[in-house]
């Protein structure tokens, strides 16, 4: 009996979904068709997927209509929820991975990889007190990335951000694949926060208030350029006290609220993706994107710094400088730029060592 070329499709992707595993040029078949009409697709792998940030990220990751193909990674239980986002019926695909012995798998010819693997802190601990368990998961995980997709974009968001980026830098440079346009510390979550608090106080609506964050990702290296907020507005001494104490604090109330369940995980996802799809969208060739993040960085004398950058088909393609302070943000950035020194450092040294 003869079937009609749509029907033989049909049964071939029957016979597809009944294997255990679909072998790789199929999924990546299927991600192209489904991407056929739209963007091409982007594809994606979230290492530490299946933890607090990295199940609510998936989600966002597979909702997400410029990602054709979503791989999760973890150590623990990503069949479980690779299995459960797959019966969402939005276009990517996704694929789990457990394991060290498949993350050359889960990373081969990504886009874009988001690294939210790691210990998260508990009350009473600084970010710095991760540093010795989170430091060595992320020195393997980017060495999977040098291996297996030098070309990916990285969004680093594994604490202490302002050690594990320049850890990250010296693996990709001993490798010999080092891009500082392509390696991005994640600090969306401090302008999210900053942006809240600021809205809270002026009576705006949260997504009418722009402030740029800069410095690092950890207490006085949190520093929110409360003059240079948008739509342009005033803060009086009392205000701008309260402000970059809450936002420089915010990790920690969330710590505290959690009382050792571990530390931000939704809003941290949300603004995971938030950073993720500005990245997409600058390797789409979207012009005038623009977030900030901790890159590599000449706007000061370190090495690594938080500023705005511009988002390209190559990554972080512009660092932008931080424009005019005033005397309480000169005051603030210097104490942020003492306290970032010894943390870049305390990363370069742990690779050196
Ligand atoms: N950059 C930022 O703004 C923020 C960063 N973080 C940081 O993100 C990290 C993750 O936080 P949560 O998701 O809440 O922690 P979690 O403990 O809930 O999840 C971490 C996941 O990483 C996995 N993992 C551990 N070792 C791994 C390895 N070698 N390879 C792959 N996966 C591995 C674990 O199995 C777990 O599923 C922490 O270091 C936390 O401090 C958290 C909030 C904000
Ligand atoms: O505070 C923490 O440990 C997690 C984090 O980086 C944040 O919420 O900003």
């Amino acid at each position: 009996m003869e079937f009609s070329s749509d029907a033989n499709q049909r049964i071939a992707r029957l016979a597809a979904h009944l294997q255990p595993q679909m072998d790789e040029s199929s999924i990546l078949r299927r991600a192209d068709c489904r991407a056929k009409g739209g963007s091409p697709g982007f594809k994606v792998a979230i290492l530490g997927a299946a933890g607090g940030i990295g199940q609510p990220l998936a989600m966002l990751m597979k909702m997400n209509p410029l990602v054709s193909v979503l791989h999760l990674y973890d150590v623990v239980n990503s069949p479980g929820v690779t299995a459960d986002l797959s019966h969402m019926d939005t276009g990517a695909v996704v694929r789990g991975f457990l394991g060290q012995p498949q993350l050359e798998s889960a990373l081969t010819g990504m886009d874009l990889v988001i690294i939210p693997a790691g210990v998260p802190r508990k009350p009473g601990m600084t970010r710095d007190d991760l540093f010795n368990i989170n430091a060595g998961i992320v020195k393997t995980l980017c060495e999977g990335v040098a291996k297996c997709c030098p070309n990916a974009i990285v969004n680093l968001i594994s604490n202490p951000v302002n050690s594990t980026v320049p850890i990250a830098a010296e693996v990709f440079k001993k490798a010999g694949t080092y891009d500082p346009k392509r390696l991005l510390g994640v600090t969306t979550l401090d302008v999210v926060r900053a942006n809240t608090f600021v809205a809270e106080v002026l009576g705006l609506d949260p997504r009418e208030v722009n402030v740029p964050v800069v410095g690092g990702h950890s207490g006085v290296t949190i520093l929110p350029l409360l003059s240079q907020v948008k739509p342009p507005s005033s803060f009086t001494p009392e205000e701008t006290e309260y402000l970059t104490n809450r936002i420089q604090n915010g990790g920690t109330e969330v710590v505290e609220a959690k009382a050792g369940a571990g530390s931000a995980t939704l809003s941290m996802a949300y603004a995971a993706v938030k950073f993720a799809d500005a990245c997409l969208r600058g390797l789409r060739g979207d012009a005038g994107v623009v977030e900030c993040a901790f890159v590599a960085s000449e706007v000061t004398e370190l090495p690594f710094f938080a500023t705005k950058v511009r988002l390209g088909r190559t990554g972080a393609e512009e660092v932008y400088q931080l424009g005019p302070l005033n005397e309480y943000e000169r005051v603030g950035l210097e104490k942020a730029k003492e306290e970032l020194a010894g943390s870049i450092q305390k990363g370069i040294a742990f690779i050196k060592k």
